[in-house]
């Protein structure tokens, strides 16, 4: 288990609003059972905290509840102080666009689309100049070590360099909450612990705050926090 107090550089940061804020949730599916209860968490911007938890456990479940993508029974959601609750389908989707970028195991990264389109995708629906938007996504294809790669098709990639591209586009808005939900599960250890270490350096040089599930302890150990996931919430792990 890591605390703040191990890392100076963090712990003599001044206290930020939280970019994630769950307070009090509760969730169950159809049949009744109850997934979790009374759930609450912060994230502060740049700051990375991993969840596990027994296979069935919610995890999933709760990442989608803190996008707004599935429902909870009880308690409230903030990210960077909005509360979902608050906000109508429409506005649900704009948060969405503007405050949160996903990094799924399946990629979900387009084939016949070059690195540079997949990457800028996410600006493309935020409305911005041509000049920009290519700009920003060669910036991040450089961050994540593929560079040169722009006018590759992503259908060419290996697994490891796919999941540096749905890293960089999941980062290029500058969210304020990144999700990932068992982002290396497919990959050897050796490109999983490679691809674990851009995706911490790119949320905290970013400023997002992230949430990653994993069954990973490697990918637990990167996380500034790890926590269980279990019927009565989070709890400090120990790993
Ligand atoms: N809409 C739903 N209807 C019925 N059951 C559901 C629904 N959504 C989730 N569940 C159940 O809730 C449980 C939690 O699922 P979830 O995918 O969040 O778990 P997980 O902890 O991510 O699991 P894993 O580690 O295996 O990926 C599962 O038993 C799943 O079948």
């Amino acid at each position: 288990m890591r605390y703040h107090a191990l890392r100076p550089d963090r712990a003599e940061r001044p206290t930020l609003t939280p970019q994630l804020e769950l307070r009090g949730l509760t969730k169950s599916v159809p049949g009744g059972r109850v997934l979790f209860r009374n759930l609450s968490l912060s994230v502060a911007a740049g700051e990375l905290v991993a969840i596990i938890g027994e296979s069935g456990s919610g995890k999933s479940t709760l990442l989608n509840i803190a996008a707004g993508l599935d429902v909870h029974d009880e308690g409230q959601i903030l990210i960077g102080g909005e509360d979902l609750g608050l906000l109508d389908d429409r506005g649900l989707t704009d948060l969405r666009r503007r405050r949160i970028g996903f990094v799924f195991q399946a990629f979900h990264i387009l084939p016949y689309l070059t690195l540079r389109r997949n990457v800028a995708l996410p600006l493309a629906l935020a409305a911005c100049e041509k000049s920009e938007i290519t700009a920003r996504a060669d910036a991040m294809l450089h961050m994540v070590g593929l560079g040169s790669r722009g006018d590759d098709y992503a259908r060419d990639l290996s697994g490891g360099e796919l999941q540096r591209i749905a890293i960089a586009r999941a980062l290029i808005h500058r969210p304020a909450l990144i999700l990932a939900d068992e982002p290396t599960g497919n990959l050897d250890s050796k490109t999983a612990a490679r691809i674990l270490q851009l995706f911490a350096d790119s949320t905290r040089n970013s400023g997002s705050a992230g949430l990653l599930v994993t069954h990973s302890a490697a990918a637990a150990a990167i996380a500034d926090r790890t926590l269980v996931l279990t019927e009565n919430g989070l709890a400090p792990a120990n790993v």
